[in-house]
């Protein structure tokens, strides 16, 4: 261990027991200790042990309750504070040099201004609580350019969940250490110091927040919320906003996508992508139970996708995460009974689901039955009378990926699988048909850039508003929205034509002529899976429509199943009336980038238009 001279008892209390001897990060580590004044500091091995030590000081605590160890063995709950549940868009910034390189989707601060406010609100902000520092690599610790951060955070939930969430630990840190190698820098405070012989509360957080995220040196400050996307550092803010600044200068892409094999009764393997913006059914589609006969399914990823052209013209991906944080509500064993089975094996921890009387943990959806009675999320008495929901509808289990039985291998490897489809989809009760096939290449980026869903509960503010989410990346952008597009045409440019993925708009959640699901969702997407891969071989027929290829009635393999005839009308219809809408709300949105819109997506969007003038 180095020798420091450090100037101050909280530099001390850094780097005394820091286990590296990597001096740019215990003097960095040392400078956070400094300006947040914690009264310990931990250096997280990452082994079973320190997570059990954590878990017990948080039952202790109050934060976590340990579940029934029969049913849910080494898992925990955790209850927020009840403003303190979801992602915080309105607090969250990229502080890039220039605020055209932030873009107009993002919210933008001076960085120096921003770097005055973070060093008052951090000043003290660990006071009474221990500062934990988590080496972490997002992917894998082995791919050739390993992408490393350290998170200091004083929410030891945090530490448990990156655990489950990332590779963190020992291991990571020394080879980081051995290679000096640049890591992210990623600090988190709860916001909620003690001052000596105040007592804590069960979830400590602060009122006002601050998400902020410094694209140029690649820096992440995250204040005021203990929750998921705005405290797990390693996922949104550094795998998607600060991976997608990192993938725009290094030549990759780093998108809000699930990663499934799909293996046909042939016994032939696809790889599909997709990309759906937060509550509209990543996870369910990644860990789909096909209901058509004699197709597999095994997942590589529910959430975040790392795209890089291969050496032979294709692209690749992989998944950089190690766990799920899948929305709790509608999980159940008769939508989703891969999920179930992987959270029943333990080891998760639930955040703002209810509790039952017997130690278990329940949510909307979970099973048919309703149980008489349970514990809330708020900690209330809750029976079927009660007019609240159960569980938060943006309540979490975060369980490791390594628990799926149906978890490809393929997702162990660092060099990713070659992707065969892309899927962009959106969560819209009119207008967007069940799946459209792009005519080419170029009109499916002008698909994942003109996407559009309803809002849900996975972040704070109105829910059901339709909005455009460019690739399912509009909270997840580090950088302009324009470049971004741009870097799509720009790396597909390294692609073999031939070997680009084909895409598809896709859309579970459109609605029939009664105002029910036209489509039945969940595992029977399988059979628009089968449609999709029957196109890339060829097969598959299809009606050509303004906005490109839809199935015709007969073409999706319905086997098995009863779909009302009108319903599939409803799912599969273009209606112009409402694309006349939809092309206006698009020619808005178009209207809203600057310069930096490529022109190929105007190009292809006024062909769209014409399209329809012709039709
Ligand atoms: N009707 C219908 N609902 C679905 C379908 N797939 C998912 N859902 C519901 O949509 C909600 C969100 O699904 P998830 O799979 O958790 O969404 P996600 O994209 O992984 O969300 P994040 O983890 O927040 O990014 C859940 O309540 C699901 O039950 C579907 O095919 N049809
Ligand atoms: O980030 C979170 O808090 C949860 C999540 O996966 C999302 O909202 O997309
Ligand atoms: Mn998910």
């Amino acid at each position: 261990m180095a020798d420091d001279n450090a100037t101050t008892p909280f530099a001390d209390l850094a780097t005394q027991d820091a286990p590296t001897d990597y001096a740019q990060l215990r003097d960095w580590v040392a400078g956070i200790a400094e300006l947040t004044q914690p009264d310990a500091v931990h250096w997280v091995d990452g082994s079973q042990e320190e997570y059990d030590r954590l878990a017990a000081e948080l039952v202790e605590a109050g934060t976590l309750t340990k579940l029934n160890e029969k049913k849910f063995p080494n898992s925990y709950a955790a209850f927020s504070d009840p403003a303190d549940v979801a992602r915080v868009e309105d607090r969250t910034f990229i502080c890039s040099e220039k605020e055209e390189d932030a873009g107009f989707t993002n919210n933008w601060m001076d960085p120096r201004q921003m770097h005055g406010i973070l060093d008052d609100a951090f000043a003290g902000s660990m006071r009474g609580r221990t500062m934990y520092v988590i080496p972490f690599v997002m992917g894998h610790l082995d791919a050739e350019d390993p992408k490393y951060g350290v998170e200091v955070t004083d929410s030891a939930y945090v530490v448990m969940s990156m655990r489950i969430m990332a590779r963190i630990g020992t291991e990571v840190l020394d080879k980081m250490s051995r290679e000096q190698a640049f890591y992210v820098p990623a600090v988190h405070s709860v916001g909620a110091p003690l001052e000596p012989g105040q007592e804590d509360v069960p979830w400590p957080c602060n009122p006002t927040k601050w998400i902020v995220h410094f694209p140029e040196d690649r820096s992440i400050w995250s204040y005021g919320s203990g929750y998921g996307g705005n405290a797990l550092l390693g996922k949104k803010c550094y795998a998607l906003r600060i991976a997608s600044v990192m993938a725009r200068d290094e030549g990759w892409l780093a998108e809000h996508m699930l990663i499934l094999k799909l293996t046909s009764p042939e016994g032939k393997a696809y790889h599909i992508a997709g990309a759906f913006p937060s509550a509209c059914g990543k996870t369910n589609l990644a860990l789909i139970d096909p209901t058509v006969e004699g197709w597999k399914a095994e997942t590589l990823g529910d959430d975040i996708t790392w795209i890089r052209a291969g050496k032979d013209g294709e692209f690749r991906v992989i998944n950089p995460e190690t766990g799920y944080f899948g929305v709790a509500p509608g999980t159940g064993w008769s939508t989703n009974p891969n999920a179930m089975r992987a959270i029943s094996k333990g080891n998760s921890i639930f955040t703002n689901v209810a509790l039952t009387d017997e130690g278990g943990v329940w949510w909307e959806g979970m099973t048919d039955d309703t149980p008489d009675h349970l514990i809330d999320w708020r900690g209330n008495d809750w029976t079927p009378e009660s007019e609240m929901k159960a569980a938060h509808p943006n309540s979490r289990f975060c369980t490791p990926i390594d628990q799926t039985d149906m978890l490809a291998e393929e997702y162990f490897a660092p060099e990713g699988v070659k992707l065969d489809a892309i899927l962009f989809g959106g969560r819209r009760k009119t207008t967007v048909p069940l799946v459209t096939e792009a005519l080419d290449w170029e009109d499916g980026i002008l698909k994942g850039a003109t996407l559009s869903s309803e809002t849900t509960a996975a972040a704070a503010g109105a829910v059901g508003v339709v909005r455009r989410d460019p690739m399912a990346m509009l909270p997840f952008l580090g950088y302009d929205a324009g470049d971004y597009l741009a870097h799509w045409v720009r790396e597909s440019g390294k692609a073999d034509p031939e070997k680009l993925p084909k895409i598809y708009l896709v859309n579970w959640f459109r609605r029939n002529r009664d105002g029910g699901f036209a489509w039945p969702g969940f595992g029977e997407n399988s059979r628009v899976l089968k449609w999709v891969v029957e196109r890339i071989e060829g097969t598959g027929e299809g009606v050509e429509t303004p906005i490109g290829v839809i199935p015709t009635k007969a073409s999706l393999d319905l086997t098995g199943i009863t779909v009302k005839d009108e319903d599939l009308e409803d799912a599969l219809k273009v209606d112009p009336a409402e694309w006349e809408k939809e092309n206006e709300l698009i020619e808005e949105w178009l209207g809203q980038f600057g310069e930096s819109l490529p022109q190929s997506i105007r190009d292809r969007f006024a062909a769209q238009k014409e399209r329809f003038a012709q039709a």
